[in-house]
């Protein structure tokens, strides 16, 4: 009889353990999701406009919050041809100017195919957490049955592609300093996404057209279409094969296994380009037969990396180059496993950086 009473006094206890522990398991779980939400809150500002049954969502930009919803979308809408600051694959973008001191730039995506419509929510996934300097800031994006728009802050200096192939003029400003700096700033925000992003961020298009300068040619990483997430505890994401001729890397164009080397191998073919001048799809590659990476691997392995340097540099601190060269080829590598990490790259042009700065100091 008392071992029957001792019994249901220990089931008694252990019932109410367990009633204790899910109430209080249920109560973090609402006041987590309260904390989420207020966050959330803070962060976004969500508009239902009316306008076609599209919905635009404001964060971050203080301006634009102060705005009324359709006064914004009335001057997007206003954009025209003489707006347009350029075009890519999936889309054109325009310079919104809100007054003399404040513009954006919106990028607008028709929908109808899955692949626009993917782009656009990988962009807005990838970039609604994000806040880094080196990444392109993203202001708020407006959703339509039609077509996207994504609203980013303006980078005056557009793209690092049109600087270093466009016009002559365009590229004076890129002195070797100037090249330098943006190789450490695109560098600082690719470490960002595959080191501190949780889930990892694989970009999958690192190129010069999506390394984009702001009003002091500080580099930012832009467009996020084709970036994937990838749980830390993942070595690889298996996708189809997308991204840009010339700056893919050889295993992921023959196997799809996107893995954070593949970045480091684009931005390898990156920095060819701040050295050489040269453009990764430069018609006279394809008409010899080769690359750019064959062709300045060919004259680093014989030391003479002078003969391919971007004639336009002038002169240069020559031991400041061959180890960027140097970086290159690392990053370069046909084996993953031998590349360096972003954030080994980030240490190896900051030190070199630095050691320069301080013995020019
Ligand atoms: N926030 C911005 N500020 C200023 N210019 C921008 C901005 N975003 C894009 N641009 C300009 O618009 C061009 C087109 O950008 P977009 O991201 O649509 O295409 P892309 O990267 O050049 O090509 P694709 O998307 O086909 O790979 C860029 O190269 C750049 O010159």
């Amino acid at each position: 009889m008392i071992n029957l009473l001792h019994q249901m006094r220990k089931a008694l206890v252990v019932g109410l353990y367990i009633t204790v522990g899910c109430l209080a398991f249920i109560a973090s779980k609402i006041i987590i999701s309260i904390l989420l939400y207020k966050r959330w809150k803070r962060k976004h500002m969500v508009y239902e406009q009316g306008h076609g049954g599209g919905k635009m969502v404001i964060f971050r930009s203080s301006v634009l919050k102060s705005l009324k919803s359709d006064v914004v979308l009335n001057m997007i809408l206003k954009l025209s041809n003489k707006d347009i600051i350029g075009s890519g694959g999936y889309g054109t973008v325009y310079k919104l100017k809100i007054d003399d001191s404040i513009a954006f730039a919106v990028k607008r995506l028709s929908r109808g195919t899955a692949d626009r419509d993917k782009g656009f929510e990988r962009e807005m996934e990838a970039m609604t957490d994000i806040n880094h300097r080196n990444i392109v800031t993203l202001h708020g994006y407006y959703t339509a049955p039609d077509y996207n728009l994504l609203i980013y802050e303006l980078m005056p200096n557009g793209s690092l592609d049109t600087r270093l192939h466009g016009r002559s003029i365009d590229k004076q400003i890129l002195d070797w300093q100037c090249r330098y700096r943006i190789a450490i700033d695109a560098a600082r925000g690719i470490s960002y996404l595959h080191h501190d992003c949780i889930p990892h961020i694989i970009h999958r298009d690192i190129k010069s057209s999506n390394i984009l300068l702001d009003q002091n040619m500080e580099a930012r990483i832009s467009d996020f279409g084709l970036a994937i997430f990838m749980a830390p505890s993942k070595t690889h994401v298996s996708t189809i094969v997308v991204g840009t001729f010339g700056y893919l890397a050889p295993e992921y164009f023959d196997t799809g296994r996107a893995t954070v080397k593949g970045d480091v191998y684009s931005f390898g073919v990156v920095l060819l380009e701040l050295l050489t001048g040269k453009k990764p799809s430069d018609g006279t590659f394809v008409e010899e037969g080769t690359t750019l990476v064959t062709w300045v691997k060919a004259v680093v392995q014989e030391k003479k990396e002078e003969i391919v340097l971007d004639e336009s540099l002038g002169s240069c601190p020559m031991e400041e180059v061959n180890n960027v060269f140097n970086i290159a080829m690392m990053c370069l590598e046909p084996e993953p496993l031998k590349r360096p990490t972003m954030d080994e790259v980030v240490k190896l042009l900051e030190q070199r950086k630095s050691d320069k700065i301080v013995t020019a100091d």
